[in-house]
């Protein structure tokens, strides 16, 4: 790979009119090890693009074989062809409440515990995606830690992370008979990773207010802040406001690993100082999602309303 390939490349120089205001942090690089000279630049990079953006585009390269992306988009559309009975066994639980199959007018959705249930998708080939995309969020959330100084956290922290994987199908509009999928709405979550295939529709917020649709391709992935790790960070890093819209006569389909916290969250001490005064109570990720679906249609229920002091 010729050298300037290995730095984080910021925005995509590339990148077409959408994509150019979507920062694109390379992770591709087999060096990018902690403590290595491009994981520090990495680091600083990742921290500063989810300070100012709240979320940014992961490119992986080769570490994604295209084989790999398509026996999964290939087993995913496969397991949304069961019938409703079969899809509705993949069940919620009480505990991790909007997991299992939850259709919509407009989509349809499954969010599962654990990545080997989902029977179609060939369970090596799931097994490596997931590792895949769970080893990003250990290096993000790792850099996350060490930006701030608090690395001496990262490893109980890690011990609480659960990861879902969420796989949405949303038909093309002429057949659904709306353009509207999932409304506007930050992630309740950590840090969610999205990957979908070629159909476009995510679209993200700007701290502008305009709307940037992410442009896919197979080797990269959305990684968005969550309102958990604006908690975390005491509102250094904002959760980002997304929604997905509907353009293309084709099927969307969208896969990827929500995190979440599974243990009360407290603001550290070290990140609350003058400028970041405490701004939040101690918090409870799974409430956090309770409470979105009590609040319902009103809309998107803010860390700041939920848990802010
Ligand atoms: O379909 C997508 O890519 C995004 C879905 C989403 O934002 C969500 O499920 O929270
Ligand atoms: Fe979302």
């Amino acid at each position: 790979m010729p050298h300037d390939q290995h730095k984080l490349r910021y925005p995509f120089a590339m990148a077409t009119q959408t994509h150019a205001k979507l920062p694109v942090l390379d992770f591709s690089i087999e060096e990018l090890k902690p403590g290595s000279s491009s994981w520090l630049s990495a680091r600083n990079e990742v921290c500063r693009v989810l300070e100012d953006y709240g979320y940014f585009v992961a490119e992986l390269g080769n570490k994604v074989p295209l084989e790999l992306h398509n026996t999964m988009f290939g087993g995913v559309r496969e397991l949304f062809n069961f019938p409703t009975e079969t899809k509705m066994k993949v069940t919620s639980d009480q505990i991790k409440p909007c997991h299992g199959y939850t259709p919509t007018a407009q989509y349809e959705r499954m969010l599962i515990d654990n990545a080997t249930s989902t029977e179609k998708i060939q369970k090596e080939s799931a097994n490596s995606y997931v590792r895949l995309i769970a080893e990003l969020d250990q290096m993000v959330t790792r850099m996350i830690f060490e930006n701030y100084g608090v690395e001496k956290y990262y490893g109980s922290h890690m011990e609480f992370a659960t990861r879902s994987l969420v796989l949405l199908k949303y038909a093309e509009p002429q057949k659904s008979g709306t353009s509207k999928g999932v409304g506007i709405h930050t992630d309740k979550n950590f840090i969610t990773i999205l990957h979908q295939n070629h159909v476009k529709g995510l679209e993200i917020k700007t701290k502008d207010d305009d709307w940037i649709v992410f442009d896919p391709s197979p080797s990269s992935f959305i990684v968005l802040a969550g309102g958990a790790l604006q908690v975390w960070s005491n509102d250094r890093i904002e959760s980002c406001v997304h929604r997905v819209t509907l353009t293309e006569s084709e099927t969307r389909y969208s896969l990827g690993l929500f995190v979440f916290h599974d243990e009360i969250l407290h603001v550290l001490e070290e990140l609350v100082d003058e400028k970041y005064p405490l701004k939040y109570k101690p918090f409870n990720n799974f409430e956090f999602v309770k409470a979105q679906v009590q609040y319902g249609a009103r809309g998107d229920l803010t860390v700041k309303a939920f848990c802010g002091v």
